[in-house]
Formats: C-alpha cells, sequence, structure tokens
C-alpha cells in the first residue's frame, strides 16, 4: 500500500495542471479528507491548499476535529477516504492506495509537549533529525548551531533539556523541526504548557522564524488571540467540518454565522425581531433599542434575528452631549479597567433589555447605574436570521 508517487511532471502545461495534479497547486493540498471514527465522530469534507511560506491556523472549540486533521496530514492517523500531497507529492489517496509512513512526507511537527531527549544537550537534540537524513559531522553541527541561533539560544547550545525552561525548551523543539528545512511545518497546541508572557514571546518566535525560513505550516489552537497574532489565514472548524476561512481581519468583519462571531470573541450577539430592511442593512429592534447591521441573507420584516456588534466598534457618550441621532439609550451595568482599555456593560433600551459591552481606551467618568448612549457605524455589525 504504500507507494510514493510525484504528482505532476513539468511536461504538464500550467493551464492542465491544476485538473491534473491538484497536488501542484500549493505546498500543503487537501482533498474531501474523511476521519470517521466508529460511533461517527471525526472529520469530514476538509479542503485545503496552503500556498507556499502560507501560515494558517485551525481554530475551534475541543473535539471539533482539529487534532484528528493534523494526525492524518503527519501520517500519524489513518483517513477513511480523500487526499493529500505535501511539496507536491502525493502522501496519501484513498482511490490510488497512497499512504507515506510520517517520516517520508517531509514534515515537521512542534507540539504541546516539547519531547526532547533529556541526555542529549539542546544542539545534540536539533542535530538529532538530520543523523536519519544523513546529514553528519561538521556540517549537521553547524545546520543545528545556525537553527538554535535563529531560535535565540546561540549561547545554550550546551545545556541539557533539565537546564532549559520551558519556553526555551520549546524553541530547541522548533529548532529541531525545522533543522531540515521541511516542506511543511505542524504545530499542535505549542504553546500550552507556557504561562501568558511566554506564550506570547514564542509565538512571536514562531511567526518571526517561519517567516525567515519561508516555511508552509499549519497551527492548530483553540486560542483565538494565537490564531489571530500567528495566521495568513484562518480556519473555524466546528463538529469536524470546516465553517468559515479567511484572513484574521475578513473573518472579524464577515463572520458567516454568530458562531463563528462568538468563537472570534469579536461579538455581542443582540437577539430581536427585523423592524426594517433597506440598501442591504437591516434593523432590528431589542427592548425599544434599535440595532442596525449588514444582511447576510435575507430578513424579512418580523423575522427573528442576531446582529453581531463588535465591542470595540461601539462609541459611547454621555446624553445630552451630542450622540448622533442613531444612538441608542443604556445604563452601565458595570465597569473595569482591563489593563489599556476600559469594559463597559450595558444595559440597551428598556429595563432587561440585551446586554453589550464596549471596549474603550477612553475613560467616561461613567459609573454603574449612570445613563449612556451608544453607537456604531452599521458595516462593522453583520445581522443572521435567527437559525443561522
Ligand atoms: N481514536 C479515536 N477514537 C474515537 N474517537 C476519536 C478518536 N480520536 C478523536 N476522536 C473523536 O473525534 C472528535 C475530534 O477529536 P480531535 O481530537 O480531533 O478534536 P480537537 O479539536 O483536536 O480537540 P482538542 O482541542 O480537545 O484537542 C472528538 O469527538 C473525539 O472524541
Amino acid at each position: 500500500m504504500t507507494q510514493a508517487v510525484a504528482a505532476g511532471t513539468k511536461a504538464v502545461p500550467d493551464s492542465r495542471r491544476a485538473a491534473t495534479s491538484p497536488g501542484q497547486e500549493g505546498d500543503l493540498v487537501v482533498r474531501g479528507l474523511v476521519r470517521q471514527y466508529p460511533g461517527g465522530a471525526g472529520v469530514a469534507g476538509i479542503d485545503l491548499t496552503v500556498a507556499k511560506g502560507e501560515m494558517i491556523s485551525l481554530l475551534g472549540a475541543s473535539g471539533c476535529g482539529k487534532t484528528t486533521t493534523l494526525r492524518c496530514l503527519a501520517g500519524i492517523d489513518t483517513p477513511t477516504g480523500g487526499e493529500i500531497w505535501i511539496g507536491g507529492q502525493a502522501v496519501w489517496s484513498a482511490t490510488a492506495g497512497i499512504n507515506l509512513p510520517p517520516e517520508r512526507r517531509n514534515i515537521g511537527m512542534v507540539f504541546q509537549s516539547y519531547a526532547l531527549w533529556p541526555h542529549m544537550t539542546a544542539l545534540e537534540n536539533v542535530m538529532f533529525p538530520l543523523r536519519a537524513r544523513k546529514i553528519t559531522g561538521k556540517e549537521a553541527r553547524e545546520r543545528a548551531r545556525k537553527m538554535l541561533e535563529l531560535v535565540g539560544l546561540g549561547a545554550m547550545a550546551d545545556r541539557s533539556p533539565d537546564r532549559l525552561s520551558g519556553g526555551q525548551q520549546q524553541r530547541v523543539a522548533l529548532a529541531r523541526a525545522m533543522v531540515y528545512h521541511p516542506k511543511l511545518l505542524l504545530f499542535d497546541e505549542p504553546l500550552s504548557n507556557l504561562d501568558a508572557e511566554l506564550r506570547e514571546t514564542v509565538r512571536q518566535d514562531i511567526r518571526r522564524t517561519q517567516r525567515e525560513l519561508g516555511i508552509t505550516a499549519l497551527y492548530v489552537t483553540h486560542d483565538r488571540t494565537e490564531a489571530m497574532a500567528l495566521s495568513d489565514r484562518l480556519i473555524v472548524m466546528a463538529e469536524g467540518r470546516f465553517v468559515q476561512a479567511g484572513t484574521p481581519a475578513e473573518l472579524l468583519a464577515r463572520p458567516a454565522s454568530p458562531f463563528v462571531a462568538s468563537l472570534l470573541g469579536s461579538a455581542n450577539l443582540v437577539r430581536g425581531e427585523v423592524a426594517d430592511a433597506a440598501d442591504g442593512l437591516v434593523t432590528v429592534v431589542a427592548a425599544g433599542a434599535r440595532f442596525t447591521g449588514r444582511a447576510a441573507g435575507t430578513l424579512p420584516t418580523g423575522a427573528a434575528a442576531v446582529v453581531s456588534i463588535r465591542p470595540t466598534a461601539l462609541r459611547l457618550g454621555v446624553p445630552g452631549e451630542g450622540a448622533p441621532v442613531e444612538a441608542n439609550r443604556g445604563r452601565i451595568r458595570d465597569w473595569y479597567p482591563t489593563g489599556p482599555e476600559f469594559e463597559y456593560v450595558i444595559e440597551a433600551g428598556d429595563p432587561g433589555g440585551p446586554v453589550l459591552k464596549a471596549l474603550s481606551h477612553a475613560d467616561f467618568g461613567l459609573t454603574k447605574g449612570d445613563e449612556v448612549m451608544f453607537w456604531y457605524d452599521p458595516q462593522t455589525a453583520t445581522c443572521f436570521g435567527q437559525a443561522s
């Protein structure tokens, strides 16, 4: 069953290549991937093309199928259908009977656990995968040393893992995964064991080195900040399927559903009834307050709807001090300083109305129980049918 097949040849003209060899469309190409576990869980209908040097994140809640997808790409798990190409080479095809083992897929992997050899120095750990590729001696040593310098550990090459911090160990693991210039780098929640501050620095190291080396990468996480900070594009997963893909900015501005909006942490979801619609905008009324947003789909008057409004899009003002005509009235239920910003919790419209969160750099001097005016640009909000 195991058999290497080089997908596409130089003789195939560009115009025909896509039809004859999807494997040439990106460094990672996945078509119709299925991994069905007994009992029905797993992933299905996974289609993905990752361009050379691109970094993509799979983002989703626990159990949505991120790790299953990654394991299938790595060859650690066996899909039940579909096709996978890495660096133009078919590594899995249900129909062609191709299933390359992990070591022949030209991938590097970085996991949550660093999995370093405890009896080897940092340098020896990084050299280790080169030996299997018949690169030894001075060349191996120099390549490993260069890679350690790239991840900022040049001075610690001779330390054993037990004399390195968690963040440093994860950088060694990163250097080890990249030292043989794999076609594809796979990350499975690599920052989960690190504290908040280290997560940010190691995250920046990952992004910088991945960019400097131009390595194509797929990153699995349930942390939206991580996914958005690291990725050129991100893919939201739910229940074993891809539900939306795009740049972080595209997904924030145009979530395909209330689910995506709340997963990205970008949403106040206000439920109400459609009052009117014009020019692609829909106005929903809830507790006497009016919320307008771009219509996602057809929303007739009287229909139940959900408006998604980003906390950072909300503008606040004190009543009587020049709020625009479309502003709603509300009351401050609570407020907190959250580092660089203030978070205001606002009850909108009539008493018992929808509760919204607003993030603002300004301290309005508003406090619990105060009346407040709030408004936003309707183009930054999205209105969905209740069933979305
Ligand atoms: N070996 C297995 N046998 C049966 N079901 C499995 C197996 N591995 C995973 N599953 C199921 O497949 C689904 C997807 O699991 P997966 O580990 O891919 O999710 P995930 O998104 O990576 O979650 P997490 O963020 O918790 O790691 C889950 O319902 C899980 O219970």
